[in-house]
């Protein structure tokens, strides 16, 4: 196949076409949000002698019960964990955090955060300390501090310590504990609430975000991070919705939530965090607000979307608000960040496409308020394209598509045939995630994917040389969903697995990751592949490094022989070669991490130059040319 590039671009390349889609699925607690503790103030657990209310905590020869405590440490945290020491026992008495999924990674050489709060449940003469540790899967002590306590702290307390590690334990099997010596406190009754544990954290960023994973996403260099979600801004129920203003300020203010996903979400990852992450990756946010449906299906009724509404325009009064003019804004001010953050999209909802009918009047009650307190904000539709119409007319829209590897091989001309008439797309959420085109959602034995492949990255990258071919209307693509826990997780794959001390970079993070480091500025046109074909390519320039960047997916399990013909006087002789390529249906997994990875060579190259795309492979060819 001769692929003969034009000269002239048919147009620009927008700068937010790259990003990431995040919500809380596996995901921020236990995963990117670097609390280490889970369940670490009992939220939203029925106390008194469930298992469930003392989920990730263990006793240490003590007794231990969460309580719906009378005196609560905040109205937002009615629960607390009781220990009673038992008489008669010369041990260590107390309690242990195992972390997340039985998994909490202590690495060497670093100072750890624990924080707690404590009381004495009645006042006693106890004269004594607790220590504080952590701890290895066999109980020898890493490293501990100890704090002295008497029996007359009856209100609650605030404990904070540095805990210093040294060599690193033989595994993630480690846990957080709080002791005393049983002897001397024998009978004792002490209350504890809010207890945290943080490694160091991404930019040392307080209630930050875990540092692995943190970098892993930082080496995307994605333009854009939507948030709060996807199904985790929905809510099962109305109360039960993502809402901003309890995702701020003191964590011992947070109350938490149930989350769409089955799990309770801390919101220690809350707005705030969200836009600080924004900030520390260079990326702008496109936040969704909510709007009147929840994910049970039910939509409210036109005439009780007054308060919602109100909610939504105080969540971007927040971001982006005049703190003389807003106390949202004012909120801002006071949690330390006077000035707005950038924020120009704006999404309302999460696929409404599940309730067309009401959103032709959610949507236009909502955005008609919104638009009109903030005429600079796009605000993109979360319905089906053009249907139902809805009025104010979006400038966008986020579409969404989970297919088959060869389904998005075969579709990279969805957007070529779209009208040009001024509205934008937004490619929110796409992945291949199975290989059965009759059960696309179905389980691993039916054809779901656990962890992508090099055949469903192929045929992502494929789509994504037409998301490219046409970013005079797609403005932004992001994978979904970004992170997952390698085993408790409620969807695969994701882009990037993790457990407890790593994380795992996939084939689709690869194709992701080639994109998004290897972007033009704008789009040479070229000889178009064949759209049911099995070799596709787009081709772009980088007018600032005057680079010619020739993205190739070879779908097919054959090699794919190409001739470029270049228009440019002054074509490098060599260019460079990034290469993603394996055996078709193999992942990068826990137990083969590093089985696929990018791989730079030169080529030759020059104004007309072959190239031979191995089967199954993702190119990119960097030529210097002018
Ligand atoms: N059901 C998918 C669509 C929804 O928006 C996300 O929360 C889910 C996983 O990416």
């Amino acid at each position: 196949t001769t692929v003969t590039v034009s000269a002239t671009a048919s147009h620009p390349i927008p700068s937010t076409m790259w990003g990431q889609m995040f919500e809380d699925i596996s995901s921020g607690d236990g995963g990117l949000y670097a609390e280490l503790l889970q369940n670490r103030a009992f939220q939203m657990v029925t106390p008194e002698g469930t298992t469930a209310a003392l989920a990730g905590w263990k006793s240490l020869n003590g007794n231990i019960t969460v309580v719906a405590d009378s005196n609560p440490v905040s109205a937002a945290l009615p629960n607390s964990l009781q220990l009673t020491v038992p008489a008669g026992n010369t041990n260590n008495i107390g309690f242990a955090n195992v972390g997340f999924n039985a998994g909490l990674n202590v690495i060497p050489h670093a100072t750890y955060k624990a924080s707690f709060y404590y009381r004495f449940q009645k006042a006693s003469k106890f004269r004594g300390s607790f220590v504080i540790s952590l701890q290895d899967g066999s109980g020898t002590t890493l490293t501990s501090q100890k704090v002295s306590i008497t029996g007359s702290q009856t209100s609650w307390k605030q404990v904070k310590v540095s805990l210093n590690t040294n060599i690193a334990p033989g595994s993630t099997s480690n846990m957080f504990a709080i002791t005393l010596n049983g002897d001397s406190a024998a009978g004792e009754v002490i209350n504890f609430a809010m207890l945290s544990l943080f490694p160091p954290t991404f930019k040392n960023r307080e209630n930050g975000m875990r540092q692995d994973i943190a970098q892993a996403l930082a080496d995307m260099k994605p333009s854009f991070f939507r948030l709060p979600g996807g199904n985790n801004l929905e809510g099962q129920t109305v109360n039960t919705r993502w809402q901003w203003n309890n995702t701020l300020g003191e964590l011992v203010d947070r109350p938490g939530r149930f989350g769409d996903w089955g799990y309770v979400n801390t919101d220690g990852l809350g707005l705030m965090e969200y836009l600080h992450w924004c900030e520390d990756l260079g990326m702008q946010a496109i936040m969704a607000v909510w709007d009147g449906y929840t994910l049970s299906g039910a939509s409210l009724a036109e005439n009780q979307l007054a308060p919602y509404i109100q909610q939504a325009i105080d969540q971007i009064n927040f971001v982006i608000g005049d703190p003389k003019k807003s106390e949202a804004a004012a909120l801002r001010a006071s949690l330390g960040h006077p000035d707005p953050f950038p924020l120009k999209y704006v999404e309302v909802g999460n696929e409404d496409f599940f309730a067309s009918d009401t959103y032709v009047y959610r949507w236009r009650d909502f955005v008609t308020a919104l638009q009109a307190e903030f005429p600079d904000i796009h605000f993109i539709a979360t319905s089906n394209a053009f249907n139902p119409i809805l009025s104010p007319n979006p400038t966008e829209y986020d579409v969404h598509v989970y297919q088959t590897p060869t389904w998005f091989a075969q579709n990279s001309f969805y957007y070529d045939g779209f009208e040009r008439n001024g509205t934008k797309y937004f490619e929110g959420e796409y992945a291949a995630i199975s290989t059965n085109p009759d059960n696309i959602f179905g389980s691993t034995s039916q054809g779901r994917l656990t962890f992508p492949t090099m055949q469903s990255s192929a045929g992502e990258a494929a789509f994504m040389t037409g998301l490219e071919r046409n970013s005079d209307i797609v403005f932004a693509a992001s994978y979904a969903p970004l992170l997952g826990h390698v085993t408790h997780n409620q969807w695969t794959p994701n882009l990037l697995a993790f457990d407890a001390g790593s994380v795992y970079r996939s084939t689709s993070y690869y194709v992701q990751q080639l994109f998004s480091l290897n972007r033009g500025d704008e789009y040479l046109p070229s000889t178009l592949p064949e759209q049911l074909g099995t070799v596709f390519w787009s081709v772009v320039r980088n007018t600032s490094t005057k680079e010619i960047i020739i993205k190739i997916s070879n779908t097919a399990s054959t090699p794919s022989a190409l001739t470029f013909v270049l228009p440019f006087k002054n074509v490098a002789s060599k260019g460079s070669l990034q290469l993603l390529t394996g055996p078709a249906t193999s992942s990068n997994t826990p137990t083969n991490p590093n089985l696929f990875a990018p791989v730079t060579s030169t080529i030759i190259t020059g104004e007309t130059f072959n190239y031979t795309a191995p089967a199954v492979s993702v190119n990119v060819i960097t030529i210097k040319a002018s």
